[in-house]
């Protein structure tokens, strides 16, 4: 009899022990990975996601809803409820530099790069630390650089800004407030980006004065001022690795690396320069989030652009700061391996095509920027691998040359056959030159292409320059 006792006790025993065991489990496992606040939100977020837009537009969380539904956003020359329908006369947008081409790998990553903001997120103007910039941000960016090998980010201070659009003229502003009597000339070389100039006479302060070609001014006397000259490198718009045309005592240089990325490049050396500006636009293509970062050597310049950034939006929204972090976060998984895979591959495919377009082309030619592109991970910290090596020009803008005497507006002869480019004048060069975007969707790069075929046909043969 005790003997049953006995055994009933022991059951009782572990049965109660495997009942606590398993509440403890619930509680402190399984309860604590149970979303609560969070569970309506990303539901919310997947249904949109889920609709279907024929894989030509895409439904927003934000979009304007119908009858109560989030409705596509269709891509250029497609319509319909579920962007099915291809427009006729539909003209191929070559024109902006939305770099909608990286769309596809953030798809692929949804997962990874999702990101989860709270109600109370961040409401400060302030982190806890009196900064106003993402400390575990910064770590990132600083490791993406010396991972990819396409900066020196030692002994340089950092700023966010609001996309480089807003640290370009930071840096205009920090490299002119000086104790010169007249003001800063400033200047870039043709063919540039034509925001420098629509900037800085747009602002039009006492502290500076646009005075255009920078070749202009090589053999300027000592009296001629202090010089800013911007250097887009690789160049917007033809892509070329540039060195400042401008030297000596009384000129300085803003290093504008927009490009300076595995996508659009090769990275033969590490810029070292003393004022290097970057955005995360052409890097993940997030050209919505507003995001750009600057690195500076000087300490006094940089508390002058500081004090631009302070002045004109206080800081960068911390909202930003965590997407852009989350981003970087995939990014540098396996060293980058994923997307300077697949920048790069999307980027030598379209070349490829492009080139195939115009190589019977007598008309059309395009600087041949065949580049021995060699991507290098940093498998561990002594140890480089060549994973991807192309021997293709691989830059984010085609720049298109008019070669017949009569083709004096480039542009003008390709609207002919319905494709919209940036004329060169734009530029600040010839207008029988037009830049091609190459990094905007697959939909209006295949309509480009299209286009392109069919105004060549009419012609024949290949001049590279
Ligand atoms: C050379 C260059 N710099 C800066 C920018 C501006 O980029 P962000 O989106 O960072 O303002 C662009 C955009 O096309 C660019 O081409």
């Amino acid at each position: 009899m005790a003997k049953i006792y006995g055994f009933k006790f022991v059951l009782v025993l572990v049965l109660s022990i495997l009942i606590n065991l398993f509440f403890l489990f619930d509680h402190f496992v399984y309860k604590d990975t149970e979303l609560s606040w969070s569970k309506a939100a990303a539901r919310e977020a997947e249904l949109v996601a889920s609709i279907s837009c024929s894989g030509h537009g895409r439904a927003y969380l934000d979009g304007i809803p119908f009858q109560g539904e989030p409705i596509c956003e269709c891509n250029s020359c497609y319509g319909g409820k579920d962007c099915s329908e291809v427009l006729t006369e539909c003209l191929a947008d070559a024109d902006s530099g939305d770099p909608l081409f990286l769309e596809p790998f953030w798809m692929q990553h949804a997962a990874s790069s999702a990101v989860v903001v709270a109600g109370w997120h961040r409401m400060s103007y302030r982190f806890d630390d009196y900064s106003s910039i993402s400390e575990e941000l910064e770590k990132h960016i600083r490791q993406l650089h010396a991972v990819i090998g396409n900066a020196v980010t030692d002994g340089r201070f950092i700023l966010f800004g609001a996309g480089s659009t807003q640290l370009l003229n930071a840096a205009l502003f920090g490299l002119s407030l000086d104790d010169s009597p007249s003001p800063a000339n400033i200047v870039a070389s043709i063919p540039f980006y034509p925001l420098y100039e629509a900037q800085t006479k747009y602002f039009n302060s006492m502290e500076f004065k646009w005075k255009g070609n920078a070749s202009l001014w090589k053999n300027r006397s000592d009296s001629s001022g202090t010089f800013v000259e911007f250097v887009t490198s690789p160049n917007n718009p033809d892509g070329r690795l540039m060195k400042q045309v401008l030297k000596g005592p009384s000129s300085k240089t803003i290093f504008d690396h927009a490009y300076y990325w595995p996508h659009f490049s090769a990275i033969p050396t590490a810029a070292d320069e003393d004022l290097m500006i970057f955005t995360l636009s052409k890097l993940t293509g997030h050209a919505g989030s507003r995001f750009g970062w600057a690195f500076v050597r000087d300490e006094n310049i940089y508390k002058r652009m500081q004090m631009y950034i302070s002045l004109s939006s206080m800081s960068v929204s911390r909202d930003t700061q965590l997407r852009a972090l989350k981003l970087l976060k995939v990014v540098l998984k396996e060293n980058g391996k994923d997307l300077f895979e697949f920048g790069p591959k999307t980027m030598r495919n379209r070349w490829e095509r492009i080139s195939r377009s115009f190589s019977s082309s007598k008309r059309f030619s395009f600087r041949n920027l065949s580049l021995n592109i060699a991507i290098i991970f940093k498998i561990s910290q002594d140890h480089h691998q060549r994973l991807l090596t192309y021997s293709w020009p691989s830059a984010a803008y085609a720049w298109i040359k008019c070669e017949r005497a009569e083709d004096q507006d480039c542009n003008a002869v390709l609207k002919t056959a319905s494709i919209i480019g940036r004329g060169g004048s734009i530029f600040n060069a010839e207008s029988r030159y037009v830049r091609l975007s190459l990094i905007k969707s697959q939909d209006d790069f295949d309509l480009l292409i299209q286009n392109i075929d069919a105004l060549v046909s009419k012609e024949g043969g290949v001049a590279y320059i």
